[in-house]
């Protein structure tokens, strides 16, 4: 069998059309559980949300995270994880990249939270960038001994640069300070420094307490009580993500068939949306933007009236030749998406033992990059404004922003992620942070 109806035939079967509101909801929850391996707490009822622990080495994460099981655990909405478990995080493969992380799940009375935590800095920031496990939401930990540290703003530009929108502020060691007025200034610097990462500096909750003190069940005024209020932050002040269905109609072209009698047959996975049988759409990348209509949808040779997120198939479209379309373009809801040839983006580059360049690189370098089913070249250059940009050198290893100018225009937004390759392997991952020109058509 050929792949593309190989995959289409895996889509067929996996298409769990009874629940489609709940489905992307649904997927996401099975591979957190499948991982651990207790799905007794998962309730379809509640909507999901993925969030995570960021802050500064030391300040107290896993320790949050393990208290926050720990109280929840006590009401029946979490199984206990302490805080070996969580620490002895397993090693993931994303794209290439290795990544440590712990992924931990909990429920409150409104939402189902899958919660990651990673033991070092560098797999925060890998993690990130590659959205190993997307978060939609974030605790930022800061310990009330050292106030804002290093990691604290860098993980927080990072969370602005993959698109978090809210963060919930947890000041975590408090039994070790006495005076109140030092815990006062920590909420002030940190109220200023959300600010300057353009998130909502005066109504970000911050919640101070002592995870050490929830987790060993003593001084409840600033152990079990504060995990519980942080909990309701969570609750009400992170929103949830807009589901994959809500979204405007996108699928990536994997290839493309004639078929003759019928016309010119595109295959592909849905990415998000849905798609009727008689819709307009357009098709955008590589130099073109072309009105069309879906005038059939078939998966695994039985027609469907409808096409929807997750879905692998192929769509017959309208008076298009051939020629006309390939693979790396996108078919999407007509305004929803444009094709672009500069955009500027936050990179993490592999080390050496990651499978990346054993060399730095400096600008203007050229390898491919890799976004949904396309692949073009692209030159790497510094942000405007980069000191003595001609000089300067990136490092295996390094988290950079850096432009880049495609051969070929492709249809992307900021948010979406990418890689670049060279020679047969990855030596870099990204995400769009700015769209810097748009292609003419
Ligand atoms: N006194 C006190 N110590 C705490 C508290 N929370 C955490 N700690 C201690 O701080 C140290 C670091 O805690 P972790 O939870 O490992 O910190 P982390 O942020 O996960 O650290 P990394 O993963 O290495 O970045 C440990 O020794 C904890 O026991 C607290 O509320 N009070
Ligand atoms: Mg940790």
């Amino acid at each position: 069998m050929p792949l593309p109806l190989a995959r289409a035939a895996a889509g067929a079967f996996s298409r769990a059309s009874f629940f489609p509101a709940c489905r992307h909801t649904w997927l996401a929850q099975t591979t957190l559980i499948s991982r651990r391996g207790y799905a007794e707490i998962y309730s379809r009822a509640k909507p999901h949300m993925n969030i995570g622990t960021i802050g500064h080495v030391d300040h107290g994460k896993t320790t949050l995270t393990a208290a926050i099981t720990k109280i929840l655990a006590e009401r029946g909405g979490a199984k206990f994880t302490d805080y070996a478990q969580i620490d002895k995080a397993p090693e993931e493969k994303a794209r290439g990249i290795t990544i440590n992380s712990s992924h931990v799940e909990y429920e409150t009375a409104t939402r189902h939270y899958g919660h990651i935590d990673c033991p070092g800095h560098a797999d925060y920031i890998k993690n990130m960038i590659t959205g190993a496990a997307q978060m939609d939401g974030a605790i930022i930990v800061v310990s009330a001994t050292d106030g804002q540290m290093p990691q604290t703003r860098e993980h927080l530009l990072l969370a602005r640069q993959v698109g978090i929108k809210k963060l919930v502020v947890f000041i975590n060691k408090v039994d070790q300070i006495n005076d109140p007025e030092m815990l006062e200034l920590v909420d002030m610097e940190m109220r200023d420094l959300l600010g300057t990462y353009n998130f909502d500096g005066e109504g970000t909750p911050i919640i101070m307490g002592s995870a050490l003190a929830a987790l060993d069940g003593r001084d409840d005024a600033i152990g079990a009580t504060k995990i519980t209020e942080l909990v309701e932050a969570c609750d009400t002040w992170l929103d949830l993500p807009v589901r994959d269905l809500e979204r405007p109609f996108l699928m990536g072209v994997e290839d493309v068939y004639s078929i003759s009698g019928r016309g010119t047959v595109a295959t592909g996975r849905v990415e998000r949306g849905i798609a009727v049988k008689g819709n307009e759409v357009e098709i955008i990348g590589h130099g073109s933007r072309i009105k069309t209509t879906l005038t059939g949808i078939e998966m695994f040779h039985k027609e469907l009236e409808r096409a929807e997120a997750g879905d692998n198939l192929g769509v017959l479209l309208r008076g298009l030749k051939r020629e006309q379309i390939s693979r790396g373009q996108l078919i999407v809801a007509p305004g929803s998406i444009k094709s672009v040839k500069k955009f500027q983006a936050q990179v993490y580059i592999l080390t050496k033992d990651e499978g990346g360049r054993y060399t730095p690189f400096m600008s203007n370098y050229r390898p491919q990059l890799f976004m949904r089913t396309a692949d073009v070249t692209t030159a790497l250059s510094f942000p405007e404004g980069t000191e003595k940009p001609e000089e300067k050198m990136v490092m295996p290893g390094d988290n950079v922003e850096l432009v880049c100018e495609l051969v070929s225009d492709l249809g992307c937004e900021v948010g979406t992620r990418f890689t670049l390759r060279e020679g047969g392997r990855t030596i870099g991952t990204g995400i769009i942070t700015k769209i810097l020109q748009l292609a003419e058509l």
